[in-house]
């Protein structure tokens, strides 16, 4: 026998041991996935920084579903992505929100980018010993990677004092769009075997901007385009403090530990697929779905079969699961998909996008009617089935479709963070039941 199939033997005679049966988490009141009877979130922790809304409680008792509503501070993100339309770029004004609580003066705000900016460049030896010399294959985990060695470069990295954990945050917020450009570039080149090139980042550009400029090779981009990138990074900014990823950083960061260690927990968060790396996963089970109805003019009867054969696990990953649907918090609808539908379909006509664009829509209604009639209840579209759409319009490669959800959250993570320090500061340290015997040690010979 191979060491391997020891250890599968080993690992199948441990089931007669250690399994947990379903009741019992019934029985001992446990959470399985800190949810409540009715799906809703346990609660653990009070915020100001951000509201979810996706349900409302019924008079009758339990909770209602009603179309959701996502604000920022107080603020509705659809009036923050209204109001910076034809004017500044929205995702400074957002980080500004996020981090001081009060919408920024004009002079405010100019200094605050200021910052941002100043904070942009990446020491040339990060860039070449630790991104091109160390290509990632996975670019969440490189920057997971990339995020820890930023510690070395900081004079007092332990220090985690508020002031100080804004100052390192605000330095994350700026430097990570361009890393993960960077970060793109060494693996195409290296696992992709492709050219090679790296831009300078460009202090007079908006984070969107900047993104783009270092992305393209001839680091040109249309105004439309940054300000498209730049309403998604709006969207992606925050998202309360139940996400995983977020709720990751308080865990993390209630132990004292550096904002580094903490930040490189929450991005192995959000890369999962059932949490930010669903955006990579629409995009791929889309190629799925059109090789398997044989192209954009399947009709409705097909999309429905391909759904049914997503659900069954006979499509795509056989996961069983819709990617860029369901939410733990959205009832009706994700606000963020809704606008993000509404803003593919402007640049769709532009870019000359419609037939793809008409059958992302067609496959969605498809979904929608499928999920609900197995499952019973409505499970709404999520902000991951149109953001890849929207980044394929701006040739944004897939590979980094969940690293720009990471550069974007990053803000939220530090506002959280933040806010934990200030008003908890009590390490996380829940409960689990033991369930099993008790037993006495035998002697080996006894065995
Ligand atoms: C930025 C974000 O993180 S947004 C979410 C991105 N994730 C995805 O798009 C992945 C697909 N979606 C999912 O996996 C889930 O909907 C989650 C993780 C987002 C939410 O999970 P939960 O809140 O635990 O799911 P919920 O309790 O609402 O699910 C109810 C039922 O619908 C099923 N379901 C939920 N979403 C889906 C889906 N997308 N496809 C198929 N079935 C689904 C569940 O399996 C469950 O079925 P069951 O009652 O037969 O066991
Ligand atoms: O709230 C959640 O569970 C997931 C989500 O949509 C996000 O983090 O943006």
């Amino acid at each position: 026998m191979t060491k391997e199939s020891y250890l599968a033997q080993f690992y199948g005679k441990s089931q007669n041991y250690t399994d947990i049966p379903n009741k019992w988490y019934k029985e001992y009141n446990v959470k399985k996935g800190l949810r409540n009877e009715d799906g809703t979130g346990v609660r653990v922790g009070l915020t100001r920084v951000a509201d979810v809304v996706g349900y409302a409680e019924a008079l009758e008792g339990g909770i209602q579903a009603i179309p959701g509503e996502l604000y920022y501070r107080g603020y509705n993100v659809t009036d923050l992505v209204k109001g910076k339309m034809g004017s500044h770029f929205g995702y400074e004004e957002v980080c500004f929100l996020l981090l001081f609580g009060y919408l920024p003066k004009k002079k405010e705000l100019e200094h605050f980018c200021g910052i941002l900016r100043d904070c942009y460049e990446i020491p040339d030896e990060f860039v070449e010993m630790n991104l091109l010399r160390m290509p990632g294959k996975n670019l969440m985990n490189k920057l997971q990677d990339a995020v820890l060695t930023l510690y070395n470069y900081d004079d007092d990295p332990d220090n985690t004092d508020v002031y100080e954990t804004l100052v390192k945050g605000i330095n994350l917020v700026a430097k990570l769009p361009s890393i993960a450009c960077y970060a793109y570039q060494s693996k195409v080149h290296y696992y992709d075997r492709d050219s090679l090139f790296i831009h300078y980042a460009n202090p007079e550009y908006s984070i969107a901007e900047n993104f783009l400029s270092l992305l393209r090779k001839d680091q040109k981009f249309t105004d439309q385009e940054a300000r498209l990138l730049d309403t998604i990074l709006m969207l992606h900014a925050d998202h309360g403090g139940g996400n995983n990823s977020t709720f990751t950083n308080v865990v993390i960061s209630s132990t004292g530990t550096d904002i580094y260690s903490t930040v490189s927990a929450s991005i192995g968060s959000l890369k999962g697929p059932r949490h930010g790396g669903a955006n990579i996963k629409v995009a791929e089970m889309m190629d799925a779905v059109l090789e398997d109805v044989g192209g954009y003019t399947a009709d409705d009867k097909k999309l429905r079969v391909a759904v049914n054969r997503l659900m069954d696990g006979k499509l795509y990953d056989r996961s069983g699961l819709v990617y860029g649907f369901g939410h733990a918090v959205y009832t009706i609808s994700d606000p963020r998909a809704e606008m993000l539908r509404a803003c593919c379909a402007e640049v769709a006509k532009e870019k000359k996008q419609q037939t793809e664009f008409v059958f992302r829509q067609r496959f969605e209604r498809a979904a929608l009617d499928v999920m609900k009639e197995r499952k019973g209840t409505a499970l709404p579209t999520n902000v991951d089935y149109y953001s890849g759409f929207a980044y394929g319009m701006l040739n944004i490669p897939r590979d980094l479709y969940t690293p720009l959800f990471m550069c974007s959250r990053m803000v939220g993570w530090v506002a959280h963070n933040i806010e934990n320090k200030l008003y908890d500061g009590r390490i996380m340290r829940p409960a689990t039941k033991y369930v099993g015997e008790n037993k006495d040690y035998m002697m080996m010979e006894e065995r």
